[in-house]
């Protein structure tokens, strides 16, 4: 389905928390945004198993602009398994002809599934990727399967006790093995709790907040401990709100 012009207005007020389109960026780690759609009781879906449509249209088409800017596109393995998303970017300049492939345009998915619960075939995924309208996924496991999808990277991670891989490390390795010099992460739940905990390693904040409750049985979008914003922006659409920030990070 085609998605709504992009609100020109909206280049502007994300320009600041962009990655920097071409010059060398010096740091170990890939530029990393943390973004999400969430309701005004703090919740990104109805429950674990149902996928939500918190954004308006004009912001989905925003999603679609962060895309185009970002070499990838990170989520948990809850959020592909339940959502079964595409990934792809479906926003190009106004100013350019229609890219022959979308997959030229799109970011490369990584997928954190270190016990190996998500399959590539038969997902929206791949569909895409056939179509070449996205790019295959790069999927973070703790062992390299006995059967390797084809067209999937794999990378593997040792995992620590709680089953988690190092943040800072996955940046690291996605940037060096890779060449990914910028990442969106858009979720799950147990991704951005974990990661909003990180301020050091988040460089910007884009969330879009729905005017909406979704109730307490919802997922929850809040952090164990107190996380303070600064260079602080709101943008104020039709349905919806969208808040741009940077975290003050720990000394
Ligand atoms: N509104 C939004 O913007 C938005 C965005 C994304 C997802 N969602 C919703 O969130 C829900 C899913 O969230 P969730 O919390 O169940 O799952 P999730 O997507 O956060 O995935 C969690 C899984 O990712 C893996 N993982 C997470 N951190 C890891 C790490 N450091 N190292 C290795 N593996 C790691 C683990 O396997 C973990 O079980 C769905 O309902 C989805 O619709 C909403
Ligand atoms: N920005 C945003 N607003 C929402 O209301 C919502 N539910 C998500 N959720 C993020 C989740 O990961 C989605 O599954 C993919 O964003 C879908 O991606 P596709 O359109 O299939 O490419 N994200």
């Amino acid at each position: 389905m085609p998605i709504q012009p992009l609100k020109q207005e909206l280049v502007s007020f994300l320009d600041p928390y962009m990655p920097e389109s071409d010059g060398e960026q010096k740091q170990e780690k890939p530029y990393v945004i943390l973004t999400y759609a969430q309701s005004l009781d703090a919740r990104i879906a109805k429950s674990k198993g149902i996928r939500t449509v918190i954004s308006h249209g004009e912001t989905n088409t925003m999603t679609h602009y962060l895309r185009y800017k970002f070499d990838a596109i990170m989520l948990g393995c809850g959020t592909v398994l339940v959502d079964d998303p595409g990934l792809n970017c479906k926003w190009w300049p106004d100013d350019e002809d229609k890219p022959e492939h979308l997959a030229e345009i799109s970011p490369r998915p990584v997928i954190l599934d270190p016990n190996g619960k998500w399959k590539f075939e038969g997902t929206k995924m791949k569909a895409v990727f056939d179509a070449g309208d996205g790019k295959a996924p790069i999927v973070v496991v703790k062992k390299r399967p006995e059967v390797e999808e084809p067209n999937v990277d794999y990378l593997v991670m040792e995992t620590n006790f709680t089953g988690k891989v190092d943040w800072n490390d996955l940046f690291v390795q996605l940037k060096s093995q890779f060449g990914l010099k910028s990442i969106m992460v858009e979720g799950g739940g147990i991704v951005i709790n974990d990661l909003l905990q990180r301020p050091h390693l988040i460089d910007a904040l884009v969330i879009t907040i729905g005017a909406t409750f979704l109730g307490s049985e919802g997922v929850e979008v809040s952090p164990l401990i107190e996380i303070n914003l600064k260079d602080v922006s709101w943008w104020r659409g039709t349905q919806d709100s969208v808040l741009c920030s940077r975290l003050v990070r720990h000394s």
